[in-house]
């Protein structure tokens, strides 16, 4: 349920506080902290929009539905986390079920996380489980007043939250630091490729004629024992480390999914005459093994060999 993605890159908007609109894509001011983030996209938004938000005020439900100014991050007021499991969240008018951003600080008042989420009270119970309790002392949270809000209107309050905590300490959030996964998680795997959708449906062309459209449309191709995020013997897991830690954009293919891939196994050492797997494959062609692809990378070779 969080949204917020740490694989892209972020501009910061410059925000007239004067009016609460955003200026959409007008403005890349981005500061040396921005640098070294790797945070939200800006949405492609044409014109000045206006936003309405209004801070959560314990003890002041109705407060959620008014239309008011984005609070401040320093100015919302904090909710405390109780840090046992078993003690319950504070209540939902204080923390709603409810799109919206929110920022997660640990016991010193320090700003850990800031997320955007369609339902901000189950994100933080997830992070309250998931996330160590010395990090997960209150949060803050603004809400929409739409039930439904635009996703712009999230990522705009969150970036308006980002860029006064930048303004004010000249660094971001650990938690959305790029390559921080104790919030979000690391980013999802590539599914594996299949052949075909299952056994039940018959092949109306031969298995070679499948393998050589594969790798002939994917630019780098490993067929390996087991999935990528699971592979099934050392020579595979050896090769799909190798690749993803040259951050090749490749697409793997698993030769024990009886399902998927019947025959494959037997049929591709034919079509590459290589007896063994794992087998990578670019622009068509089968580069090798296990052996040969850990002592091109020993060499230096590979990031030539992956331009090409
Ligand atoms: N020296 C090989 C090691 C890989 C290997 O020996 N693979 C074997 C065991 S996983 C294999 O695929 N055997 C054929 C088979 O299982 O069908 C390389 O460089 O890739
Ligand atoms: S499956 Fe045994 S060595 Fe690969």
């Amino acid at each position: 349920d969080i949204i917020v993605s740490t694989h892209l890159h972020l501009t910061f908007l410059r925000l007239n506080r004067a009016t609460m609109t955003f200026p959409m894509a007008t403005s890349t001011a981005s500061t040396a902290a921005a640098a070294s983030l790797r945070l939200l996209p800006v949405p492609a938004t044409p014109s000045s929009r206006t936003l309405r938000f209004s801070p959560i005020l314990r003890r002041a439900p109705r407060a959620l539905l008014s239309v008011s100014a984005l609070s401040k991050l320093s100015e919302a007021p904090p909710v405390p986390i109780p840090q046992e499991a078993t003690q319950t969240l504070p209540g939902e008018d204080a923390l709603p079920p409810r799109p919206g951003v929110y920022g997660v600080f640990d016991p010193a008042g320090d700003l850990q996380f800031l997320g955007i989420s369609r339902n901000v009270r189950a994100s933080v119970e997830g992070h309250r489980r998931k996330v160590p309790a010395d990090l997960c002392a209150s949060v803050k949270v603004a809400i929409p007043d739409e039930e439904t809000p635009d996703k712009s209107v999230l990522t705009n309050a969150w970036k308006s939250w980002m860029e006064e905590y930048i303004a004010a300490t000249g660094k971001a959030p650990p938690g959305n630091v790029a390559g921080n996964h104790t919030w979000i998680g690391p980013p999802q795997r590539p599914a594996d490729l299949r052949l075909t959708p299952g056994r039940h449906v018959q092949l109306t062309v031969p298995l070679e004629q499948l393998i050589d459209r594969l790798v002939k449309e994917n630019k780098v191709v490993a067929f390996i024992k087991g999935s990528r995020s699971a592979p099934q013997c050392g020579f595979s897991q050896r090769v799909v480390g190798i690749l993803e830690a040259h951050g090749v954009d490749f697409a793997s293919v698993d030769i024990l999914d009886e399902e998927h891939n019947h025959g494959l196994r037997e049929t591709l050492k034919t079509y590459s005459n290589w007896p063994t797997f794992p087998q990578v494959f670019v622009g068509g062609e089968l580069v090798g093994g296990c052996d040969i692809i850990s002592s091109m990378a020993e060499k230096g070779e590979l990031a030539a060999l992956f331009q090409k």
